[in-house]
Parts: C-alpha cells; structure tokens; sequence
C-alpha cells in the first residue's frame, strides 16, 4: 500500500490511489459506523481511525504502512485464529464491526494481471444484537436484537419485534406508550433498532432511559417502511409460515426493520429466524422496569447476579433451559388455567422423583440444539455443532422413553412426550456414525469422519498413510545407494518433500553419479537440500490424496449439514420441549429441596399465605447457620366488599419489613410462572401487574431526587394498579417534611383502598397512618414483632396484629456503631420531643421545643435497672482455676444466659 498522495480529498477524488486503496475505501464508506476487519492473509488489518481505537481497545501494536496524504497509515492487525477473542472484546465495548473477507482465490486475481487485487467484500456485519457464535455468548441468556416503531396513526402508538438469532426465537408486540419502558426492560435486548423519529418520539416522552439509549442504533427511516415490510417479511420467512397482514401496521414496521437488519448483516447467508410470536401484554402479569428492580427478580440492586430471585431459583441442568426459565420469571402467566397446566407437570414430577431425577441425569447431557442449529443455518457451523446436534436427538429419544414408561401424564408432560417420541432416530444413528469422538472446530480442513463410514475416503486416507511408508522406504534405498547414513526425506510448507543432507557431505550428492539423480534446491548452513524425480511424482500422489480425502469430507459434511436442515422444524420442536422439560424438572427439584408447595391459582381476589419466606433471604440466613422465620398474609378481598385488602406494616427498621413486603410479591410472581412457592400454603387469585416500591433508590443520573422519584412512581402505581393488581409499597412519603409525607402517604392508602381496591401491603414509619384501619374496613395492622433487652432491641422477624408503639430507631443506630455519645444526645432529644411534642403538633410547636432543648448536654449513659445476669455470672468465675475445657463450657453458658435474659 506505498502511496504518496497530495494533501487533497481524500478517496476517491483526485487523488491517485493504488488499486488496494481504493477497495479499501470504497468498502469503508459503504459500511460506516463499523471497524473493518480487513483480510490479509492470515490477518485482518484495520487502517487509520479503525486502527487508533483497536490497537487501544484490544492492546495491540499500531503500526505504520505506506503513506496517505502525505501521512502515514496506522494500522495493526489481528490473527485470523485469535480473531474470535478480539472481536468479542470489541462488540462487548459496544463498537460494530464489519468482516471483510478475500471472496476469490488469489490465483485468480493474478490472472487478471500481476498488479490486480484479490476481490474483496463484507460477508458479515457483527453487533451486539446479531451473534451467535459460543465464544461470544453467555450460554445461559438470551441475546435480544429489538427493533421498536411507532405510528402516528394507528391503534396503538407503538410496536416492538425481537428475535434472538442465535437460536431464531422471534416475536411481535403491539404497545401502547404505558407499555414501552415494561416490556423494555423485560426484554433487555442487547441492541434496539429504531428511526431517529422513534428516538425522538421516545425522548420526548422519557421512554427512553440512558440504559437503553447507549443500545440505540438508529437506522434510516425506510427501514421502518411498513408497505416495503410486507416483502421483506416474505422473504424472511419460510412461505406459508406466517401471514405478514395479521400484525398491526406497527408490529409490520418493526418486524420488517428487524428482519431486514438481520438480513444484511448477515450478508445473504439464509437467517434462520422462526415465524413470529405475536405477543400481547395481557397474556402476562405485568411488571415493571422499577418493580424488576425493586425485586431483584434477576439481578440484585447493586447490579450483580447472586442474590436475585433467578440465580437462587435456576436448578436448570442446561443451557435452553436456563435461559427458558429466565424467560418466564420475566413474564409469568396472567391466565389461571395456563398457570396449573405448568402446576400440573411440576407437581407430577414431584411425586415421581424416580423418574424426575432419571430426567435430570439424561438433560444434564444434552447440548444446545437451537444456537448448534442456527451456526449451521448460517454456513457458520462446523462438525462439532453437527454432534451436538446427534446428541440432543439422541437425548431427546432417551427421554421420550423414559417419559413413555410414565402413566397418567399430566398434559403439559404429555404434549412434551409427543413431541420427544418424533425425534430423528435416523439422522442421530447417521450423525454419530460419521462424526469421529474428537472433533475439529472447522469442517475446511476435514479429519472429522469417522474411519468406517465411507469407503472411498478411508481408500485415500490409505494412500497417504501408504504413500508415507513409500517415503520412507524410498529414504532407506537412496541412504543404501549414497552410503550418506544422514540423508533424510523431510517436508516443510515451502518446498514440500526434499532430500537433506548434513553440508558436509552434499558434495557427494553434487557430484557423479548422484548428479543425475539429485536435482539441488536449497543450500543451508549446515545442510543441503535436494530433490528427486520419483519424490516430486511421490508428492503429488500424497497431495493428491490429501485432497481427495479433503474433498470427500467436504461432501460428508455438506450432506450431514442437510440432513439436520432439511429438519429444522422438527429440531426446533426438539429444542423447546427440551428446554420446557428442564425447567419442568428443575422447578420440581426446586419444590422438593427448599420445601416449597404447590400454590392455589384461581380467578379470585385471594391473596392467603401462610407461613411464607423469602426465597433468597431464606436461603442467605440458612448458609449463615440462623433460620428464617415464616409469616402470613391474609390480603384476599371480593368485589363484594369491594376489592381486596391492605396492610399496614409498621415496625423499626430491620425488623423484617422490606423482606415481608419482597417475598409476598415474589410468592406471586413464581405462582404464576408456574413454580411451587415458599410457604406452607398459598392460594392466589391471579394478579394482572405487580408493582414493588421497596428500598427505592436516588435516580441522580436522571437529575430527580429520590422524593421527586418516589412520586413519580407512586402516580405511575394510583395510575395503573387495578382491583387485580398486587401493590408493595415501603415507606412512601419519606424523602420530604414530615408532615407533607404523612399527607400523601395517607392519601395514597385511602386510594389503594376506596379507588383501586387492589391487595396491597404498605410499609410506613409514619404510626399516625395506623388510625386508618378504625375508619377503612378492608385496612388493616400489621407490625414486626421486637423484643427489647438493656436498651437493645432484638428483631424476631414476625409479623403480628397490631401497630409498632415506637421506631426503635435509636437503638438501631446503636446497632450500626453511632457514637455512644451521639446516641445518648439523640435519646435526651426524643424524650424531650415525647414529652413535650404530640402527635399533632405544629412545627412551630416543635421548633419551640427544639429550642428548649439544652445544647451540649451530656449524661453517661444509663446504667440497667436490677442485678445483671450476665454480670453476676461473670462474677462467679475464677478464669485461673478453669482448665480450658472449663473456660469454654463456661464462655457458652456466659452466652446461655444472655439469650435467656433477652427472651424473658
Ligand atoms: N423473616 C425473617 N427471618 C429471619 N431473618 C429475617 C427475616 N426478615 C428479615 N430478616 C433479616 O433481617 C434483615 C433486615 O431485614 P429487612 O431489610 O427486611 O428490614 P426492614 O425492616 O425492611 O429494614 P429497613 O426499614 O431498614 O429497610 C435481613 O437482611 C435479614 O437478614
């Protein structure tokens, strides 16, 4: 790429570009916005900007080639076979890349003329939306590309389409604008196509959150043409799969988009995407993103994995099915009868353990068919996804017998079973007979078949192995007819087979009579290199054979590969009811290890639990050795009495609170996925949204404070929740003056009570709230029982009638190291506020009292009242007279007594 050019437009003008150059450009800027990967070789190169923020991102050495307006060229490259690794590094940074390979042999450019360059094009496009290699995938997530559009003029104003390539999943929903943020972050796509209309239309409306923005790729706007969708969907889809005209005008637009995304990012090679699933939002119990959040349903408020519901429930034993299980906890059913179908099966293989566990054991071994499936749809594949592919069938026949042997399966078990029972024994029998135990990554240099299944190929791979002993047969005679003990047949990639012998006795081979024979090819510093007629014919025998062999291989694979395509529909049903089957399996293996019960799911307005726990709580207090305690909830109303019940939970912080109001929601929420729950028993009537306020966080990247975010989403609640909604709210009315928190705290109750009528559990500091359950008969007192000792106060977790008298927040404080003396100016401050001050008084009040208060006092802390205990038996002990045995037993006994103090 010598170029010296002048300082003026760049490609394409005036400028004299070599020929490379200017493939170079015009490449780039028919691909903007990527990094080019441009092949060389055994390398793809990136040149100047592409190459600056490479060699940054990736750590490699920029380099200078040739000069480009009078300036040098930047460039580094990367390994063809290391080019996965830095690819994944730059898509997870969030850069896009375009894959420019050679498409013709270099052989035949050069006969173009010595100077012509080899023919080059993109043949892939590589986002973060459109993988689907395992080296670039978490195996047990989905990765959502979505495309979201909006019309002006339809029955709703927007529609979103997704589709994970990797395994061709694909769906359509119709949303109203209410309905964006929830179904965005229920679907977490890891890019969103949209127009930079719909950008603005969703920033105007704040529906679009810095999260999914930084996921934004904008596209031009005919891309979300919806006349023009109708013929890219034909296209996308295989015929008589769906019908384009039964989505909205919207859900065309953004499923043509998608489709067309994916098409030309994948550059012509056939997308496997399956007929769409036309979701609506009113076949799940809604939640949304703050309510996902508050949850911690998949991951923790922190951002990380451990510790969310799906982390501490996933007992999955493969990849599809985690990711399935995933899929439902982030929409569970809204429609009873769908809800105990899932109930059924996973209450069945509860009671068979025999056979639940057998399942277990055969899934445990089964590969991920859908991504092994959509490679080879890609032309992406090589041999080891065909295996994988071999053994999924094979463990799908496995499993179909076993559930075969079951009697009275319930229906869900039984549609899977069916679906099991036609699995390909054929093409399982003929992958596993021609694919060998150990399998190459790519099919391009063969060495995968198996030595037995075709006998044309086992003859060549003879010859070359023959040709091999020739070799060495021919190295014994010319050693026998030279007298040169060294001389050795040897072969590199550049010459190929050669005769070498140690330099000092090459003389021999140049000088009659070997002469004739030995024709020289290279001399080296200590040896000496030849050839001979009978070894170039010898070589071109093992080359050809080599080829051949090659060649058969090919058409093994080519013919496997068609074999599983030509069943991609079968397969696919294979891979879901493999995946339902795990998570089936998984959820009873769940019920059956943490106690969990089967919950009663009807269309009522019940809301009973008793002896709930929270899944992940329980699950930390139990690793440190304490238990949890179990607590009811009674929240079930009628539309008689007109809706359902509220809690009012009062009680000192750390008491329990947050963790009460969390696993009432969680129970619901895995009720309805079709999971056993937490409790000893549980009956449900269906919820439609579910909506958590729970240790809400300040929202400062978005400039609102935590008050102003706690209305926003306690309007968004009073807005939305219906009389089948499932309300938890902590603390509403905290983050201002007292007293305007207490107002609309208080008016929020009487809403969920006389408006909504909606189950709700309302967690408060504010004990004045508490007088609501004289005047509103569906309101009732709730609060964490405590137990105070010496001043402390000791939590026991359990929810009883009643309001809490105090907040104990003193003592909580003391609980997290607050100075003594601060503790003990606090205590002085609130005894004053509790004489002085009621409940009702002014602010100006207050303040009065306030200012009556002596600064700066301070008095030791009090002593406790009566003969300690603890102390009277510290006393009594002799720490010289103690064998260490002694001190120990004593040290429990010590403790013994404090707890036996405390309970009293
Ligand atoms: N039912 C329970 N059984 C055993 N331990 C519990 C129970 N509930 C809560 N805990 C323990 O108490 C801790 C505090 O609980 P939680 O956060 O629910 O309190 P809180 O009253 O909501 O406090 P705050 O108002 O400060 O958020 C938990 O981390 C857990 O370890």
């Amino acid at each position: 790429m010598d170029v010296s050019l002048p300082d003026s437009a760049p490609a394409g003008a005036a400028v004299q570009l070599t020929p490379m150059m200017a493939q170079y450009f015009e490449i780039k800027s028919a691909n903007p916005g990527y990094l080019l990967f441009y092949r060389m070789g055994d390398f793809y190169e990136l040149f100047f900007e592409d190459a600056e923020i490479a060699s940054a991102v990736l750590g490699i050495v920029l380099t200078k080639r040739g000069k480009h307006l009078g300036q040098d060229i930047q460039m580094c490259g990367v390994p063809i076979h290391a080019a996965n690794d830095y690819l994944n590094k730059l898509i997870k940074l969030g850069h896009r890349v375009a894959i420019c390979e050679q498409v013709e042999d270099p052989a035949e450019a050069k006969k173009r003329g010595s100077k012509s360059v080899v023919k080059r094009d993109v043949v892939r496009l590589v986002t973060p939306g459109t993988l689907t290699e395992d080296d670039h995938l978490e195996a047990r997530a989905a990765n959502y590309l979505a495309a979201i559009s909006s019309v002006r003029h339809g029955d709703t104003d927007f529609a979103l389409a997704w589709a994970d390539i990797s395994t061709g999943e694909t769906f359509t929903a119709d949303l109203t604008a209410e309905q964006v943020l929830d179904e965005l972050a229920r679907i977490d796509a890891a890019e969103l196509l949209m127009s930079a209309a719909t950008r603005d239309v969703l920033s105007e409306r704040q529906l679009l959150p810095p999260a999914f923005l930084a996921r934004t790729h904008v596209t031009p706007p005919e891309s979300f043409d919806s006349q023009a969708a109708a013929d890219t969907l034909r296209q996308g889809f295989p015929a008589g799969t769906f019908d384009p005209s039964a989505l909205s005008r919207a859900a065309r637009s953004a499923l043509g988009a998608l489709v067309g995304y994916v098409r030309d990012s994948q550059r012509g090679a056939g997308v496997a995407l399956r007929a769409p699933v036309i979701d609506s939002a009113g076949r799940h119990l809604a939640i949304d993103a703050a309510t996902r959040m508050s949850l911690e349903l998949t991951q923790t408020q922190r951002g990380q994995v451990t510790g969310s519901l799906r982390h501490s429930i996933d007992l999955t034993v493969t990849a599809p099915g985690s990711r399935l299980l995933a899929s439902r906890l982030a929409a569970p059913l809204a429609d009873a009868a769908a809800i105990n179908h899932r109930l059924d099966a996973v209450s069945f293989l509860t009671e068979d353990t025999l056979l639940a566990g057998r399942l277990r054991t055969e899934l445990k071994a089964v590969p991920d068919l859908a991504r092994a499936l959509t490679r080879l749809a890609l032309d992406r594949g090589g041999p080891r996804d065909l295996a994988a592919i071999g053994r999924a069938v094979g463990g799908a026949i496995s499993v179909s017998r076993l559930l075969a042997g079951a009697e009275a399966l319930p229906a869900v078990l039984e549609r899977l079973s069916a679906t099991l029972a036609a699995a390909p024994v054929g093409l399982a029998t003929d992958l596993a007979a021609a694919l060998d135990d150990e399998l190459p990554l790519l099919a391009r240099d063969g060495g995968f078949v198996r030595q037995g299944y075709d006998a044309k190929l086992d003859e060549e791979r003879a010859l070359g192995s023959e040709t091999r002993a020739v070799v060495a047969a021919l190295q014994a005679r010319l050693i026998a007819e030279t007298d040169v003990k060294a001389l050795k047949i040897r072969h590199n990639g550049v010459l190929g087979y050669f005769v070498e012998v140690p330099a000092g006795q090459g003389n021999k081979l140049l000088e009659e009579p070997h002469r004739q024979l030995f024709i020289h090819r290279q001399t080296m510093a200590n040896a000496i290199r030849f050839t001979t007629a009978e070894l170039a014919d010898l070589e071109g025998r093992i080359a050809r054979a080599h080829e051949a062999a090659l060649e058969i291989e090919r058409k093994v694979f080519a013919s496997l590969r068609y074999s599983v395509l030509e069943r991609t529909d079968l397969l696919r049903a294979l891979a879901d009811a493999l995946a339902e089957l795990d998570v089936t399996a998984a959820l009873a293996h769940l019920a059956l290890t943490r106690g969990y019960v089967r919950p009663e799911v009807d269309t009522s307005l019940a809301f009973h639990i008793e002896g709930g726990r929270h899944p992940v709580v329980e699950e930390r207090t139990m690793a440190e050795g304490r238990s949890f305690v179990a607590n009811d909830a009674e929240l079930s109303g009628s539309d008689e009495i007109g809706g359902g019940r509220l809690w009012l939970v009062t009680g000192p912080n750390m008491g329990g609170k947050s963790t009460f109001l969390r696993q009432n929601a969680l129970i619901a929420i895995l009720a309805q996925m079709g999971s056993f729950v937490p409790a000893t028993s549980a009956h449900i009537g269906v919820v439609d949204r579910v909506f958590s306020r729970v240790g809400a966080s300040d929202d400062i990247a978005h400039g609102r404070s935590t008050f102003m975010v706690e209305m926003v989403e306690t309007a968004a609640i009073l807005n939305r929740a219906t009389r089948r909604s499932l309300v938890v709210l902590d603390e509403i009315g905290r983050g201002t003056a007292t007293f305007d928190g207490l107002s609309i705290a208080w008016a929020a109750v009487e809403a969920l009570h006389n408006q909504t009528g909606c189950r709700a559990l309302f967690a408060t500091h504010f004990h004045e709230l508490t007088s609501l359950a004289k005047t509103l008969p569906r309101v009732s007192n709730v609060t964490m029982k405590v137990r105070e000792w010496e001043g402390e106060v000791v939590f026991l977790h359990e929810v009883v009638e009643g309001a809490a008298d105090r907040s104990y927040g003193i003592q909580v404080a003391r609980l997290a190291g607050l100075p003594e003396p601060v503790l003990v100016r606090a205590r002085q401050i609130l005894n004053t506020l509790e004489e002085r001050s009621s409940g009702t008084a002014s602010s100006g009040q207050r303040a009065s009292v306030l200012d009556d208060l002596p600064l700066f006092a301070h008095q030791p802390p009090a002593r406790p009242v009566g003969p300690d205990p603890v102390h009277q038996a510290l006393d009594g002990i002799r720490p010289d007279e103690l064998t260490p045995r002694q001190a120990i037993e004593a040290l429990y006994e010590l403790k013994k007594i404090r707890d036996d103090a405390r309970r009293s």
